[in-house]
């Protein structure tokens, strides 16, 4: 939500992690109704990079092969996912591709985010802790934590993916515990309903000064 006057401040960064399916993207719409901050979500980023005319997909066609390419020009997700979730070597390669595109274009986000007078930036980021390259930028980490037998029935739930791939997605990811140990805040959205992640959220929020 844009709010005005322009801040003479750069932003703080917040960044916001958990695992596939841990509850992301939940919290960050929560914070998006309830608090004042900018929320830029890199996988929306990644997916536009990725779509049909997207900026990255020249690159992959040229490193992967036009079989990686729907016959509309967009990424072919459930191909490249079964690929380079088999393969380490070929996951950091589209990762090499994809991450400084991903980057920079968080860069622009948080500039229009300044430009529109938003004092706080939550940047949702799944690889946060893994990649290394946001934590001297962020105020506070925040980890959204479950346990992974509940990562795996929520991605389950809400798309077709085998429990194998799934786990695979998982492995490939940090551990809970490496998680963990890089958060400020906390917010655990194990076994509860929707409207107890929100008093958490809420909680969190208050005690970021969002
Ligand atoms: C492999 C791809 C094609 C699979 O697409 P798909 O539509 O199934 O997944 P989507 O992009 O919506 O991501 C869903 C979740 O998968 C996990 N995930 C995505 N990329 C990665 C990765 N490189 N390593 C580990 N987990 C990942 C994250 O938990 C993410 O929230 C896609 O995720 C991709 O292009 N990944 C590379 C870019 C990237 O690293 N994005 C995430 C960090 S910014
Ligand atoms: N506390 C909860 N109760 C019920 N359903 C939940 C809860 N938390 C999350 N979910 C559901 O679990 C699924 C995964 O949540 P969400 O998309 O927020 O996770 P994510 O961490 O953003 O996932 P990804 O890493 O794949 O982007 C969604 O369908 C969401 O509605």
């Amino acid at each position: 939500m844009p709010c005005a006057p322009r801040h003479s401040h750069p932003p703080r960064l917040i960044g916001l992690t958990g695992g596939i399916g841990s509850g992301k993207s939940t919290v960050a719409q929560l914070l998006l109704q309830h608090t004042k901050a900018a929320i830029i979500d890199a996988d929306q980023l990644s997916r536009a990079l990725t779509a049909a005319g997207g900026a990255a997909i020249p690159l992959i066609a040229q490193a992967f092969g036009s079989s990686f390419i729907t016959p509309e020009g967009a990424l072919h997700r459930e191909h490249m996912r079964a690929y380079v979730f088999h393969s380490p070597a070929e996951k950091k390669r589209l990762e090499g591709i994809l991450h400084p595109m991903i980057f920079s274009t968080i860069e622009q986000a948080i500039k229009n985010a300044s430009d529109q007078g938003h004092s706080h930036v939550v940047l949702d980021i799944p690889l946060l802790v893994e990649s290394g390259h946001w934590r001297a930028r962020l105020g506070q980490v925040v980890i959204i934590d479950c346990p992974v037998e509940l990562q795996i029935r929520r991605v389950q739930q809400r798309s077709q993916l085998e429990q194998a791939e799934i786990e695979r997605i998982i492995q490939s990811q940090a551990s809970r515990q490496d998680r963990l140990a890089s958060a400020d805040v906390v917010i655990y959205n194990g076994d509860i309903c929707l409207s107890a992640l929100q008093t958490r959220t809420q909680a969190a929020a208050a005690f970021l000064g969002l």
